[in-house]
């Protein structure tokens, strides 16, 4: 093979190509050489110990080799050290496609053996087919789906098997009202007694239920989720207390068992409990006092054993008021009451919160989400209707269509965050006399940061609001983080 000769191929292209069993020979390389180093974004060739043959310009300018020449007859490992030439020339094996990192860059890149006409090794080239991973995006946010999508998947089998994903730890929050909510939980758990968990959509009412069953003495039983609200009302009756065959028409032949056989042992968690209807309730009401409920068709009463943790966002009190809700029940969930505060009354939580959000949405991928305290600020201008399932969803429409780099900055929140729905700041309280500098100080911070939330994070806009230059508010910004 030649030396390195600056725009020229090492090779010669020769009338002759063809293949022995080994792999391509050299003449079949030789051949298809100057077609691949144009196309590509770089070539070079190893002889049978690694060592560097031939270089092009290209290639050196990309792995920054101020003098090329002095490359040629070096192990390549010693230039390129995450390559993985040595490997092709030792194997023999191609590595068709692979994504190497040389600094800061990611270089995809295509290895081939070749071999002379008795099979032997003579060494190996390689191609840089992308320098710049921008042409593969579509390819690569597939990859990033499919993983999410296996990562789910394993979480769905753990989940299946162990009847529960969540435990204590899986409440996120710091704040006072957070803690309160772990306190109450753990009390629970300690307790075999029913626990009725109130709080807005979102606000985590299935994690604490499942939270509560992990750390129970029935950690070890099934745990068993049922939403009252997404079953047609007729079937509810069966979907609770099982059917026998022939129950009615169109049952199954078979027996088929209801939630509470299900949860027998361990733990139900009645999820939307407030949209049961008035006649089911009545019966639920007597599975819980007798701890014996009767299959539909059957005539047998059977015994289960369950602990009942109940959820609902709606107003039981205002309900039993109306003559929706029965009491009896009421009282008969309701011996331990967890109310979960909604995010916007717990807002020093945002911060811890999406911190643990953006782990799980990068997990198995090689993004790492990170979040600056104005993106944080941000958050805190909505209301939340949709609680922590609604920022957890606005949080992966900033990353999804965010830099590639995972970063969120306020600029990437006001983009993905809902227009309607800012934050009613309450009236301010009367606060405890402070140094005038102090009181100055926190209120030039609040205004710049109200003026940056009215403006969605546009600084020019922010400074115009204020009054004042767009430089003296970069000034202002500077001194306040
Ligand atoms: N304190 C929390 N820390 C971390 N993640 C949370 C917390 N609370 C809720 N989540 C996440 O928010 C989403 C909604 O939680 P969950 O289903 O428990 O809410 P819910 O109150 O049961 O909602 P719904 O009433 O609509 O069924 C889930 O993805 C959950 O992981």
């Amino acid at each position: 093979m030649t030396d390195y000769i600056p725009g020229h191929s090492p090779f010669m292209p020769k009338p002759f190509i063809h293949k022995n069993k080994s792999g391509p020979t050299r003449d079949l390389i030789e051949a298809l050489f100057p077609l691949f180093e144009q196309a590509s974004a770089g070539a070079i060739a190893v002889d049978s110990d690694s060592r560097i043959t031939w270089i092009n310009a290209s290639y050196a300018a990309l792995l920054g080799l101020k003098d090329p020449q002095a490359a040629i007859g070096k192990d390549v490992r010693g230039v390129i050290p995450r390559t993985r030439m040595h490997e092709v020339v030792e194997t023999g094996q191609p590595l068709l496609l692979d994504i190497m990192e040389h600094d800061s860059q990611q270089l995809v890149v295509t290895r081939l053996p070749y071999f002379d006409d008795q099979g032997e090794i003579q060494g190996a080239v390689a191609f840089v087919l992308y320098d710049d991973l921008q042409p593969l995006t579509p390819l690569v946010s597939k990859y990033r789906r499919l993983h999410q999508d296996l990562v789910a998947a394993r979480k769905a089998l753990a989940r299946k098997t162990r009847g529960t994903r969540y435990c204590l730890g899986d409440f996120v929050g710091a704040s006072p009202a957070a803690l309160e909510v772990k306190r109450r939980a753990r009390l629970a758990a300690g307790r075999d007694m029913a626990v009725l968990l109130l709080g807005e959509t979102g606000t985590g009412k299935e994690v604490l239920a499942q939270a509560i069953h992990s750390l129970s003495g029935r950690a070890d039983k099934p745990f068993v989720g049922v939403n009252v609200a997404a079953i047609p009302e007729n079937l509810l009756e069966a979907e609770f207390f099982g059917v026998t065959p022939g129950a009615y028409t169109g049952a199954d032949r078979r027996n088929r068992d209801g939630k509470f056989q299900l949860a027998n042992g361990g733990t139900l968690f009645l999820d939307e409990v407030g949209d049961m209807p008035l006649a089911l309730q009545a019966k639920l009401l007597r599975a819980l006092q007798e701890g014996e409920i009767e299959p539909l068709g059957s005539n047998k009463v059977v015994s289960v054993d369950v602990r009942v943790i109940a959820a609902t966002s709606r107003n039981l009190e205002a309900m039993m008021a109306e003559g929706a809700f029965r009491s009896d029940l009421y009282y008969r969930l309701n011996v331990l009451e967890i109310a979960i505060p909604p995010l916007r009354d717990r807002l020093p939580d945002l911060g811890v919160l999406c911190e643990a959000i953006l782990e799980a949405l990068c997990e198995g991928l090689e993004l790492r989400g990170e979040i600056t305290d104005a993106a944080v600020t941000a958050l805190g201008s909505y209301d939340w209707p949709g609680n922590i399932r609604e920022l957890r969803n606005v949080l992966e429409r900033a990353l999804t269509m965010g830099e590639d780099n995972g970063l969120l900055d306020a600029d990437a929140i006001f983009k993905v965050l809902p227009r309607n729905g800012a934050r009613q700041v309450p009236s301010a309280l009367p606060r405890p006399v402070r140094p005038l500098a102090q009181i100055l100080a926190e209120a030039e911070a609040q205004a710049i940061e109200d003026a940056l939330v009215a403006s969605r994070g546009n600084r020019t806009r922010a400074a115009k609001l204020l009054g004042i230059s767009r430089s003296v508010l970069y000034e202002k910004m500077a001194r306040m983080s």
